[in-house]
């Protein structure tokens, strides 16, 4: 894929340039170039960024030239994993708030993007192995939370095919609490809780942490059916807060092999009723559908309550192995997970998941699998980055949101 050259414009930043694409209609904004030296451990360049060029993020995420929901991935060639062969390419993935340890929907998007594009991007691009059985070629990328393996489709010219999913198999995955009963103290209820105290919610690690819960159980009878977005956003934020200020709820975000202590990465709204509706025929939709057994939908709120526009490929990663250890989904089955938009673009696949492999027992004999999250990522354009000098707003980017609240 050529890639246009830079903007020139002088200023306190060199030109940003990045490829943007969309999986089930979430933005990834690929950043190939222009971002300060990062060096160490793939977590150690991730804790500088924070610390010394979270201006970038905020630059590259915010307005004016992202906006409240926007997602990221900052390439890093160099990282110890691809120092030691284990991996092809580095990435850190980063959103409103921070840099998350996993995204699904960003790996997908990559897998494209990394088969498209030559050495000067992508240094080790002529390592990758196509397989002219099954026509992909795979590379390793390396993450946050580890390694996770990306298998694309590619055609006879060498580029991906976008007629065909991209497919990743996940870190191992597991749940951390089944059925668990959230104490919601008063200050944390919400008006749909309708004075109940406590919810019943599921907590699951596919990369990140993940809780989910039925539209239901919040307060919302309805089911996602009838989308009451401010209110699911408010009653989302007070479930986290409920749940991350509990220190006797610590060992929901905790990692069953090795006891480290994690973060909660959002909150998945389900709706398990609201599942098949049958797709046009010809469309990706329609071709996933001929290999499912079961379809469901999810609303996604994570870091400072952005919201998923995909069925988020972490945390499909997650209720696979939750439904596994559940008993509802045995391997080799494999289940569609739908946002709202891929709900309402019938057009657009949700992401399909099932397990790929057992990869053994944790803690009080829990099962841990690694999961395989399929689904469809596509070019919208490219990007060069320039703040002149004059930019009143220097190295930074605003959410109107957030200046609407500190105004309130
Ligand atoms: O697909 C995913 O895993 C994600 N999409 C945005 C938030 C999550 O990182």
């Amino acid at each position: 894929m050529e890639i246009p050259q830079p903007l020139e414009a002088p200023g306190p930043i060199r030109p940003i340039t990045c490829v943007e694409m969309h999986t089930a209609g979430e933005p990834t904004r690929i950043i190939w170039n222009g971002i300060p030296p990062l060096t160490g451990t793939l977590l150690e360049q991730r804790a500088q960024a924070k610390a010394q060029f979270d201006e970038f993020r905020r630059v590259l995420m915010l307005e004016p030239r992202g906006h409240y929901d926007m997602y990221g991935a900052i390439l890093r060639p160099d990282t110890e994993l691809v120092a030691s062969g284990k991996a092809h390419m580095g990435v850190l993935f980063m959103h409103n708030e921070g840099f998350s340890t996993m995204c699904g929907h960003a790996t997908i998007a990559l897998g494209r993007f990394l088969v498209d594009v030559d050495e000067k991007v992508f240094p080790r691009r002529k390592e990758l192995k196509y397989d002219p059985v099954s026509r992909t070629t795979t590379l390793n990328l390396h993450v946050p939370c580890g390694v996770v393996e990306v298998t694309v489709p590619t055609l006879a010219s060498g580029k991906s095919d976008a007629s065909r999913p991209v497919s990743f198999v996940s870190v191992p995955s597991f749940a951390t609490g089944i059925s668990f009963q959230i104490p919601v103290p008063e200050k944390y209820r919400w008006a749909e809780l309708r004075g109940k105290t406590a919810v019943t919610a599921d907590f699951a690690y596919g990369g990140a942490y993940y809780c989910m819960i039925s539209a239901e159980e919040l307060g919302f009878p309805s089911g996602l059916g009838e989308v009451k977005l401010q209110e699911m956003d408010h009653a989302t934020k007070l479930l986290k807060e409920a749940v991350v200020t509990n220190p006797d709820l610590k060992h929901l975000t905790r990692d069953i092999r090795t006891a480290e202590e994690g973060v909660l990465y959002g909150i998945m709204i389900t709706d398990a009723r609201l599942g098949h509706v049958s797709a046009p025929e010809g469309t990706a939709a329609a071709r996933a559908q001929l290999e499912a057994s079961g379809e469901e939908t999810g609303l996604y709120f994570f870091a400072n309550q952005q919201i998923d526009r995909s069925p988020t490929g972490g945390c499909v990663a997650a209720r696979v192995a939750l439904a596994h250890a559940k008993g509802f989904l045995p391997a080799g089955e494999k289940r569609i997970y739908n946002s709202l938009v891929t709900r309402t673009y019938r057009g657009l696949s949700g992401f399909v998941g099932s397990v790929f492999d057992d990869a053994g027992t944790g803690g009080a004999d829990q099962q841990i699998v690694r999961v395989c999250v399929e689904g469809y990522a596509y070019y919208t354009g490219y990007h060069s980055f320039v703040v002149e000098k004059e930019d009143g707003l220097g190295v930074d980017g605003f959410s109107v949101r957030d200046i609407a609240f500190v105004h309130a």
